[in-house]
């Protein structure tokens, strides 16, 4: 049922160069309402989230609050908030890097840093994006990342948070058997 304090997708899309992160959404989402988003790792929702908070521009369509076109205001202007999410990644390395920053740091030589971390990204389906800066990976992406980095030296304690489903021989060996 449409109420006065409505949040309206209209037709939005957001497209990162050749990549089409969000593809024509066109819904209502009712006044007073709680909503999730849930979908499979870089299927645009954080993307949707922050084009309705403002923090990303919209490449076609418009969201309407309250019956207010608010896709040209800034964050501020449209009495919107935001929590974002934060790995700790480092933001001038691309992903290979921050998977073997560690290594490079124990002074194992490139050709085996290399290596190591792309069997890494392999094991949390990154390894097709090597050269891409934190800032241009999704949330989920961000965090598979930091995961990787954090098995690469095949830690004996690794700790992660609920959305990690990949299981490797020393999380097996740390917390029990899948
Ligand atoms: N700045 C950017 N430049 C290029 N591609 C980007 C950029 N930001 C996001 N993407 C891509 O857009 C797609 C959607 O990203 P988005 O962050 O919206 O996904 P998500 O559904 O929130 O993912 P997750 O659940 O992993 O956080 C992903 O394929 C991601 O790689």
């Amino acid at each position: 049922m449409r109420t006065g304090r409505d949040l309206e997708l209209v037709h939005v899309s957001k497209r990162y160069g050749g990549t089409t992160a969000v593809d024509d959404v066109d819904h209502v989402f009712a006044g007073g309402s709680y909503v999730c988003l849930l979908g499979p790792s870089g299927c645009g929702k954080s993307s949707t989230l922050r084009m309705i908070a403002g923090h990303e521009s919209i490449t076609e369509g418009s969201v309407i609050l309250e019956g207010q076109d608010v896709t040209g205001l800034a964050p501020a202007q449209r009495g919107t908030a935001m929590m974002f999410q934060n790995y700790a990644l480092f933001p001038h390395l691309n992903v290979r890097d921050n998977v073997a920053f560690s290594l490079k740091m124990k002074g194992v030589d490139r050709a085996t840093r290399h290596k190591r971390a792309t069997e890494m990204l392999e094991l949390v389906d990154m390894a097709h994006l090597p050269d891409r800066l934190p800032a241009q990976l999704s949330g989920g992406q961000q965090q598979r990342v930091a995961l990787a980095r954090a098995l690469v030296t095949d830690p004996r304690v690794p700790c992660w948070t609920s959305r990690c489903r990949r299981w490797t021989r020393s999380c097996a060996s740390a917390c029990g058997p899948s």
